[in-house]
């Protein structure tokens, strides 16, 4: 079977900083990817090439064997292809449940605010029930999104993805900012993600996270992919061990 995901030789340059230069890489059928590196490998910007948040100078990503190189994200997120901010930004107005039913209503109207309006709301406020058990969130879901700490915002903003029913999912740096047992939560949910039909691409600095959770890693260092591996193979190499941690 092809590739869920195939990232064909992208480039973009800010000004006259290259921040991919080349960039390809697949992401399989089920799998959990990671993409890591150094600061300013490129991760986030690759991210957001895939995700549609930003056009590529040059080359193309195809999703489901469809070149979706311009379509804007929002046509992305129709067909599958979710993605979370490392940001989080919750509807602050919405109660925690509502900003899960918000986008848990999507398939059944346009409108996000018909969502919770309209008679699809028994249904969309069931579908965010699950999505918030399933993170730890019921005991949160009549609280405003203010009222949560970090580690369940983040939660949160993961939940919301979720309920768009992506077949793929990218990440970016969900584990920033968490304390190591929150981190370990939040990594150990996401693991789950494969298993129920959502192949995941992450990007994340978290290294002690990254290589317990991850099947494969893609390793990027100044705009060009350095390495690609399952964990094992990729942190036996020198190079990387070098470009990433500074140790050889
Ligand atoms: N919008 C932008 N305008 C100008 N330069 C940018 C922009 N976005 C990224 N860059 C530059 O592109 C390069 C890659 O940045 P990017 O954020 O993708 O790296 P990263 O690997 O995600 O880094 P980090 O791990 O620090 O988040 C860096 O030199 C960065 O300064």
């Amino acid at each position: 079977m092809s590739a869920l995901a195939r990232i064909d030789d992208l480039h973009v340059s800010f000004g006259g900083v290259a921040a991919a230069s080349g960039v390809s890489f697949t992401v399989e059928r089920g799998e959990f990817l990671a993409l890591i590196g150094p600061n300013g490998a490129g991760k986030t910007t690759a991210l957001r090439m895939v995700a549609g948040l930003l056009r590529p100078d040059r080359g193309r990503v195809f999703f489901d064997d469809h070149d979706v190189t311009a379509l804007p994200a929002h046509a992305r997120v129709r067909r599958g292809l979710g993605f979370t901010h490392q940001i989080v930004r919750p509807f602050y107005g919405f109660r925690t449940i509502e900003n899960v039913m918000l986008a848990a209503g999507h398939d059944r109207t346009a409108n996000p605010w018909r969502a919770i309006t309209s008679r699809s709301r028994v249904a969309a406020r069931d579908k965010a029930r699950t999505i918030l058990d399933r993170f730890g969130l019921a005991a949160q879901a009549e609280q405003s999104p203010r009222a949560l700490p970090l580690g369940q915002r983040k939660r949160l903003e993961v939940a919301r993805a979720i309920a768009l029913d992506p077949r793929l999912l990218l990440l970016d740096e969900p584990l920033a900012g968490l304390s190591s047992a929150e981190a370990t939560t939040m990594a150990d949910l996401i693991r789950t993600l494969p298993g129920q039909g959502i192949t995941v691409l992450l990007v994340e600095h978290n290294l002690g996270e990254v290589l317990r959770v991850a099947d494969r890693l893609v390793v990027l260092d100044a705009g060009k992919v350095m390495a690609h591996g399952t964990p094992q193979e990729v942190m036996a190499r020198a190079d990387v061990r070098q470009a990433y941690t500074g140790v050889v």
